[in-house]
């Protein structure tokens, strides 16, 4: 669904992401780790087509994100750290905005279906979202993309943050949508969440992949270590 083909992209003198190779199938949920200024945010840039690429591509969905980025944008949704919404409106009224630019339509009760699926508590639906949590803003983007019927979502450290109860139930959220085929790329700084959630690790150092593993081969403090390995070496 996801999948990087020899994606490097080139500041002046800084490498930020050097030949990169991934793929990331439906149900994946692929945390991406590094230093700050590893290229994490460069990888999921170039998916979004915020980013050129200045060699190889990014292909959602078998379709080249800079060939045709208005395609690719239709199948996936983004969470970023901070996600943008509309203060003075409330979490229905900015889920039906959102969702009424990706030209679906949906009867409120549905809406309010999707803010539920998405964990929201049914008395915020209508309150506006500057009173909102974090945790309760980043649930109004996973219903967005829930009624987006996204097929791949891209994370930018999306739980940097949140409370661990509120971490916690933005994971299950992931794995929800992972059980329903969608594939996630997201990074992280939060090892323990990229082992409780995600099915595949990669550790970017330099804008270099330098490892790739699957969380059900390894343990918390095994995976802790092979970080700081890397970071260290
Ligand atoms: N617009 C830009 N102009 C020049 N250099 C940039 C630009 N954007 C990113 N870089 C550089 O590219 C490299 C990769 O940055 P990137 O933001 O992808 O790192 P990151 O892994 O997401 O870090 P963080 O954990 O801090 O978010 C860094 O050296 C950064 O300084």
């Amino acid at each position: 669904m996801l999948h990087a083909v020899n994606l490097s992209k080139r500041y002046q003198e800084t490498l930020a992401l050097d030949n990169l190779n991934l793929s990331i199938e439906a149900g994946d949920i692929y945390c991406l780790l590094g230093a700050n200024g590893a290229g994490k945010s460069t990888t999921i840039n170039l998916f979004l087509n915020f980013i050129a690429p200045t060699e190889g591509k990014a292909v959602i969905d078998m379709i080249d994100v800079a060939k045709d980025p208005l395609k690719t944008k239709e199948v996936i949704a983004y969470i970023p750290e901070n996600l943008n919404l509309y203060g003075e409106l409330s979490g229905l009224e900015n889920l039906e905005y959102f969702v009424g630019l990706s030209k679906k339509r949906y009867p409120k009760e549905v809406l309010i279906a999707f803010l539920n699926d998405a964990g929201l508590q049914e008395e915020a639906h209508t309150q506006r979202v500057k009173k909102y949590s974090k945790g309760m803003r980043q649930k109004v983007g996973i219903a967005i993309a829930l009624a987006k019927k996204a097929k791949a979502l891209l994370l930018d450290e999306p739980t940097s943050g949140l409370d661990p109860k509120a971490s916690n139930e933005f994971s299950e959220l992931l794995i929800k949508l992972s059980d329903q085929g969608v594939a996630t790329l997201m990074a992280t700084h939060d090892l323990f969440r990229a082992k409780e959630t995600g099915t595949d690790i990669g550790i970017m150092k330099s804008g270099k992949l330098v490892e790739q593993l699957s969380t059900k081969d390894i343990d918390h403090s095994e995976l802790e270590k092979l970080y700081l390995h890397h970071m260290d070496n």
